[in-house]
């Protein structure tokens, strides 16, 4: 009994630590494949669990190749004393059947900070997750976890802050890192997309969060989600899709993916330049 408690807390330490990360779908495949192998076992299919007992033999040093940086993440926040004595860790296990709480919160100081940025051409990059606090990318940056507030955003991303390279991770209404290292997309993307932007796009394809981009050079927003994008957006727009997004809703199909993105770009340009 103690065991499967044991292996139950563990499982959900590591489903927590992976949750919004493509690293999960893949701990949960190589789940799914142990849960069928120890059901074909059970019920002695001896030629299927030989066939599912190869593969996880292979399986667990594939896991290992894939899952490097995330097993040694994970030791590192093991050997943390502050991970074993925070008492949320305890709370998680014991109440780990409740239901998830709403995450939405007051958006106000996104806005508006986004709004004293543009206005001011000051670069920012900002990733804002419902469902974890993102954990893996918050560690590559400085933890804050501070409460969200329009000034401190506006301090983060000013150009002479030592904490404005880089993304800041919103959650649960409250900055929990700043000046993260984002993933950047592979994808080939517009041309007037630099760094900034790719890194935006490519945190969109790795996670479930809405990303927020202000243009250095243009002041312009731009939102991303799931690998698509939504430029030059107007604040009115921001404020209606982070609501949406933090309420759950889907916003798939309010999004371009980059190659519509580029069409819409060259019928536009066609037009301007036919006028
Ligand atoms: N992988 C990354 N993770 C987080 N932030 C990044 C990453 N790559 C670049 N950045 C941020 O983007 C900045 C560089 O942006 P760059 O000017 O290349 O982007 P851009 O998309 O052209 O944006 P802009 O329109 O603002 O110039 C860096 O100073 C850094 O703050």
């Amino acid at each position: 009994m103690i065991d499967i408690a044991l292996v139950a807390a563990l499982l959900y330490q590591i489903y927590k630590l992976l949750k919004g990360s493509v690293a999960i779908k893949i701990f949960l495949g190589f789940l799914s494949i142990y849960l069928i192998y120890l059901l074909v076992r059970a019920v002695r299919m001896e030629l299927l669990s030989s066939i599912l007992g190869q593969f996880m033999g292979v399986g667990v040093i594939a896991a290992i190749i894939i899952f490097a940086p995330e097993i040694r993440k994970f030791l590192l926040l093991v050997g943390r004393s502050s991970f074993l004595s925070n008492d949320n860790i305890w709370k998680d296990i014991l109440f780990f059947w409740r239901k998830k709480e709403n995450s939405a919160f007051n958006i106000s100081p996104i806005i508006d900070a986004s709004k004293t940025l543009a206005g001011s051409n000051t670069g920012a990059l900002m990733v804002i997750s419902s469902s974890s606090e993102l954990k893996f990318y918050a560690e590559s940056g400085d933890i804050l976890d501070a409460e969200l507030s329009k000034r401190l955003l506006i301090s983060i991303f000013n150009k002479y802050s030592p904490l404005h390279d880089g993304a800041v991770i919103i959650h649960n209404g409250r900055i929990k890192a700043a000046r993260c290292i984002l993933p950047v997309t592979e994808r080939e993307v517009p041309a007037q997309f630099g760094l900034r932007h790719r890194a935006g796009i490519g945190m969109s394809e790795a996670t479930d969060a809405l990303i927020l981009v202000i243009s250095e050079e243009t002041g312009q927003v731009s939102m991303m989600k799931n690998g698509k994008v939504l430029h030059n957006l107007s604040f009115q727009e921001v404020r209606e899709i982070l609501n949406d997004y933090l309420n759950n809703e889907d916003l798939d199909d309010r999004f371009e993916s980059l190659s519509e993105y580029d069409l819409s770009k060259k019928k536009k340009l066609a037009m301007t330049s036919k006028s």
